[in-house]
């Protein structure tokens, strides 16, 4: 179990390789992240959203963030690869400090939202604290567009290079998630696929630290017709193409978050199954194959982040 998701970050961007962060909201999302991660031989991060811990903890913060701790720590430990469980995009103080005092290897501060003197201000602030446990922090600049928890981005708006190097340089943050025009969700680009390839360049050649790709998800169209196939209404859903991700890890990405393509072959292969083997109520063999799919476009990923081997 690592103890500081910096030491996993700072070697994949020595070596020019991206790490996956996975989003999981329960034990069979994280059981398939961390068998993907053990068979690729990859070191693997997985996150909770702050929705993601009120919900483990059936709304109690407390309880929702040890519990996922324990979880998590109790898997890794018969893991060969390095674990690390982070807090995607933390916006609430006391989840925040909640999340570090409960053993979290590292925490998102998002205030994106926030005009830039505030972001900085506020990120400061958790650096602080965090630095002072032990803790590594990731902060975002720019903002993505569509729901990002409970803020609605009506507008992408894209990073500034000049504001990110003052911006790492006055916070010290440990990585930073720059906005290049990706978005949360499956329906990430109206036309055609975009990503500001010269924004990202500059970030990492001004802060020179370990940065972070949201809304990375692929969204495999295969998946998302088997899911229409079995009554799901995913029309239009599109994701972030494969040679597009693997330049954004040439330019400097070494953290990418991925939830949507997780959750679409869930969706995909639970309607499948349910559709398929109707007289079947036990959840255990509704779940394995399901997972089986979902542990798959794990390790899929991981190859394409060129993680596998590197734990
Ligand atoms: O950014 C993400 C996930 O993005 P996707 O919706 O593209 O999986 N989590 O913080
Ligand atoms: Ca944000
Ligand atoms: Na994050
Ligand atoms: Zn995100």
């Amino acid at each position: 179990y690592v103890k500081n998701t910096k030491e996993i970050l700072d070697k994949a961007s020595r070596e020019g390789y991206a790490i996956g962060a996975f989003n999981f909201n329960n034990m069979e999302f994280l059981q398939a992240i961390l068998e993907a991660a053990e068979e690729e031989k990859a070191p693997v991060i997985v996150a909770t959203s702050e929705g993601a811990i009120k919900y483990i903890g059936k709304g109690d913060i407390e309880t929702g963030a040890k519990l996922a701790v324990e979880m998590v720590r109790t898997y890794a430990e018969k893991l060969s690869v390095p674990v690390a469980l982070h807090l995607d995009h933390g916006r609430d103080f006391r989840i925040i400090m909640t999340a570090i005092k409960a053993g979290y290897s590292s925490v998102m501060i998002d205030a994106s939202h926030l005009p830039f003197e505030e972001n900085l201000r506020e990120t400061k602030k958790i650096v602080e604290i965090a630095h002072a446990v032990g803790i590594s922090v990731e902060a975002e600049l720019g903002k993505l567009k569509g729901i990002e928890d409970n803020v609605v981005e009506k507008e992408s708006v894209l990073v500034d290079p000049e504001e990110a190097k003052i911006f790492v340089k006055e916070t010290e943050v440990d990585f930073l998630a720059p906005a290049i025009g990706t978005s949360h969700g499956a329906f990430k680009f109206k036309g055609e696929a975009q990503l500001d390839f010269e924004r990202l360049k500059k970030v990492k050649e001004y802060t020179q630290i370990p940065l972070v790709l949201h809304g990375a998800s692929m969204v495999p169209q295969d998946v998302v017709k088997l899911a229409n196939e079995y009554g799901a209404e995913l029309s239009g859903a599109k994701g972030v193409p494969e040679d597009m991700l693997k330049k954004a890890i040439e330019l400097g990405i070494n953290k990418i978050n991925t939830d949507t393509d997780l959750r679409i072959t869930f969706v995909a292969y639970l309607r499948k199954v349910l559709s398929e083997d109707k007289s079947q109520i036990d959840p255990r063999k509704i779940f394995k194959p399901v997972f089986e799919h979902v542990k798959e476009i794990v390790k899929e990923r991981i190859r394409i982040f060129g993680s596998s081997g590197k734990a």
